[in-house]
């Protein structure tokens, strides 16, 4: 059985629904368990992410799924305290060879939500992780999926927080693929 992880921060809870349908989608396929982690305010203290419980639950899991709202054209800043409490990990690599993957969401249909990705995709290879991007082709795939196109990872969008239904389906499909994934490359 493979260990998912879907870790990310939501303030208004668009990035949440995001990561709970790619955990559905995880969780439909067969031989993998999923857990979602969430980053809350309560998590930093100080400035610094303090929840060593839920560093703990990453360190066991064969795949995390990274997830944060774009704020100012990056991650939010509860997520870059996440992520640098991660750095001890660094040092020793203890993430390495896991499987990785990102999503991100903006209000603006190019509100640079790309350079998110690309921050989740460089943490990923910090760790010495292996990113695994989206395999549709933007706005050719007959269900509509990957509708903004980016295959980095999957880039979301929506101006009053309520969720286009094809993101939803390809933060499905993202998740059923990190599961596929892992089942093909982990033993
Ligand atoms: C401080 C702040 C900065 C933001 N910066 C951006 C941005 O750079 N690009 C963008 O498209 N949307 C931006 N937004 C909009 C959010 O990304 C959008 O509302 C998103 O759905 C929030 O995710 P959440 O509901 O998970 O908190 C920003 C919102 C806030 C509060």
């Amino acid at each position: 059985m493979k260990n998912i992880a879907v870790v990310f921060h939501s303030a208004g809870g668009t990035t949440r629904q995001l990561a709970m349908a790619l955990a559905a989608g995880v969780a439909a396929m067969p031989d993998v368990t999923v857990i979602q982690a969430e980053i809350t305010g309560a998590d930093i203290n100080a400035g610094r992410f303090c929840n060593h419980k839920l560093l703990a639950q990453l360190d066991s899991a064969d795949a995390i799924v990274f997830g944060s709202p774009t704020y100012m054209g990056s991650v939010s800043a509860q997520f870059k305290a996440f992520a640098d409490a991660t750095s001890e990990r660094w040092e020793s690599q203890l993430w390495a060879n896991k499987i990785a993957a990102g999503f991100t969401i903006g209000s603006n249909f190019s509100g640079d939500q790309l350079h998110t990705l690309q921050y989740l995709q460089i943490l990923a290879n910090q760790h010495g992780m292996l990113w695994a991007g989206l395999n549709i082709a933007g706005n050719h795939n007959s269900a509509g999926l990957n509708r903004l196109g980016a295959q980095s990872g999957l880039i979301a969008q929506s101006a009053d927080g309520v969720l286009h239904e094809t993101d939803l389906l390809t933060a499905r499909y993202l998740g059923q693929r990190v599961a596929q994934i892992c089942n093909r490359l982990i033993t």
